[in-house]
């Protein structure tokens, strides 16, 4: 990997892939590749075979649907292990073509309309927050928003909400399991040989027999769905999957376990960041809470706004996309690897299975494409007349990722944020009982887990 000596960065990253392994582990790998891009422009070296672009060209080049690009070795160490068996989900898989046919045989769960019929599940979760925030004053919003994108993945998922907003606890600890993985995905991913030494060797395999509780419990819906002992009136994801896989043989019940299983991760701390972030900006920007509130009082919007309602708000849209600019949930880049033949991107040609990618927040920070005050919240950037910088905006925007492997609940995530903001703010004033408070983060596992932040309630009417 000398072949990358001319991409800038620390030595010892190009020396040791225990340089990023540190800085994953310690959750700062995040801050030191903005700095390092500040330092040396678009490409910075971070890994013995790793390089970071944020140059926007990366982002068609590396991630386009016909890219060639596969996903990084940095993935396998989030590969499930059951019953001494690996077994591979659909964000894990590295395999392109199981990879393809798994997203097809479900895109139909997941497409703007059936996206619809997971709105009363989202109604009734929000109705349970709306209810516990009204009975509180001072409170860790991190926390509360946690149970409650959880509650609803639970509810439009299998039909039943997990029950951490009425318990205010991580019931069944599904999600220390689901930080688990996330974790072990962020402290082991610059060192994927190493992880298969230690956890993927015969005698540790043979120790990991059985399937998690999680999993358990989804098996146990998934065959009382197809026993028929269930009602079969429901419209959750599991009931989308169970259809799918009447004419998908390669979605067997080992496959809708495991999509049930990757939803459900994906769902949680991601929404619960993003939507934490986004009030924290409202918090913090008086002037852009007013014209928010202003922009739904207009809209005559009941309590728990309809989706069809919500989606017309241009500003609505402004506030959460700005806030997904500024806090996206991925703390590392996403990691491809350069096929046969190489590539040049940003002027700099990399060989053969060289990883590339972007970690979002460094494309979002790119003044070139976001202007002089890209690390600004200003919703008002999406509403600019111009449609040309508008386009280049919505290009490099990564917050749900792109390409192949983009998020596939960002429908879902969509429908659900532009529900419940709206309702928090129409029925409560939130300040924070530190006004000096920060966004702080857990930056070391594979999705940004927000720290206590404490804010004080008042309702509105
Ligand atoms: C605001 C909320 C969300 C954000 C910011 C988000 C972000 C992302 C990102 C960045 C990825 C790519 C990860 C990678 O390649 O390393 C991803 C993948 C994924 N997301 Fe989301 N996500 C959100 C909500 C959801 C929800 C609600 C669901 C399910 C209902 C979901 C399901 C998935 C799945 C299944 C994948 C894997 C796709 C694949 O590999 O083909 N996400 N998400």
């Amino acid at each position: 990997w000398g072949r990358l000596r001319k991409a800038p960065g620390p030595v010892l990253a190009g020396a040791t892939d225990l340089w990023r392994a540190y800085h994953q582990y310690n959750g700062t790998l995040r801050e030191r590749l903005l700095a390092l891009h500040s330092r040396y422009g678009p490409i910075v070296r971070y890994g013995v075979r790793s390089v970071s672009i944020n140059d926007p060209e990366v982002i068609n080049i590396v991630y386009g649907s016909r890219a060639g690009f596969v996903t990084a070795d940095s993935y396998k160490v989030l590969v499930g292990i059951q019953n001494g068996k690996e077994v591979p989900s659909l964000v894990s898989t590295a395999d392109e073509e199981r990879h393809g046919a798994l997203r097809r045989s479900v895109a139909i769960a997941f497409t703007p309309t059936a996206v619809l019929d997971y709105e009363s599940s989202v109604d009734a979760t929000i109705e349970e927050l709306i209810d516990i925030l009204s009975k509180k004053t001072d409170f860790d919003l991190s926390s509360i928003i946690l149970w409650y994108t959880i509650d609803a993945a639970g509810r439009f998922s299998f039909g039943e909400p997990l029950g951490c907003l009425q318990t205010e606890d991580d019931v069944g600890g599904a999600i220390k399991l689901i930080r688990d993985r996330f974790n072990h995905w962020g402290w082991w991913s610059s060192l994927p040989q190493l992880e298969r030494l230690l956890y993927r060797n015969p005698i540790a395999m043979r120790q990991k027999r059985a399937p998690s509780q999680m999993a358990t419990d989804a098996l146990k819906k998934l065959r009382s769905r197809i026993d028929g002992a269930g009602d079969i009136t429901h419209t959750d994801l599991l009931q989308r999957f169970i259809e799918a896989s009447k004419d998908h043989p390669q979605l067997d019940t080992a496959g809708v376990l495991g999509m049930m299983m990757s939803t459900i991760s994906g769902a949680g701390d991601t929404t619960a960041t993003t939507i934490t972030a986004v009030l924290y900006e409202l918090i913090k920007n008086p002037s852009v809470l007013k014209k928010l509130q202003d922009e739904l009082l207009q809209a005559e919007l009941p309590e728990i706004p309809q989706f069809s309602q919500a989606s017309k708000l241009p500003y609505l849209n402004a506030v959460i996309k700005e806030g997904m600019r500024l806090f996206p949930v991925s703390n590392w880049p996403l990691e491809r690897l350069v096929p046969a033949g190489g590539v040049t991107i940003a002027g700099m040609f990399f060989p053969e299975k060289t990883s590339v990618g972007c970690l979002p927040l460094t494309v979002h920070l790119n003044a070139k494409v976001f202007g002089e005050d890209a690390h600004i919240y200003s919703p008002e950037r999406w509403l600019t007349p111009d449609r040309e910088r508008l386009r280049q905006m919505e290009a490099a925007h990564m917050g749900f990722s792109r390409g192949r492997r983009n998020c596939m609940g960002a429908n879902i995530a969509t429908m659900q944020m532009k529900k419940v903001i709206p309702a928090i703010i129409m029925k409560f004033d939130l300040s924070l009982v530190d006004p000096e408070a920060l966004l702080r983060a857990d930056f070391s596992p594979g999705v940004a887990y927000l720290k206590p932040l404490y804010v004080r309630s008042r309702s509105r009417y």
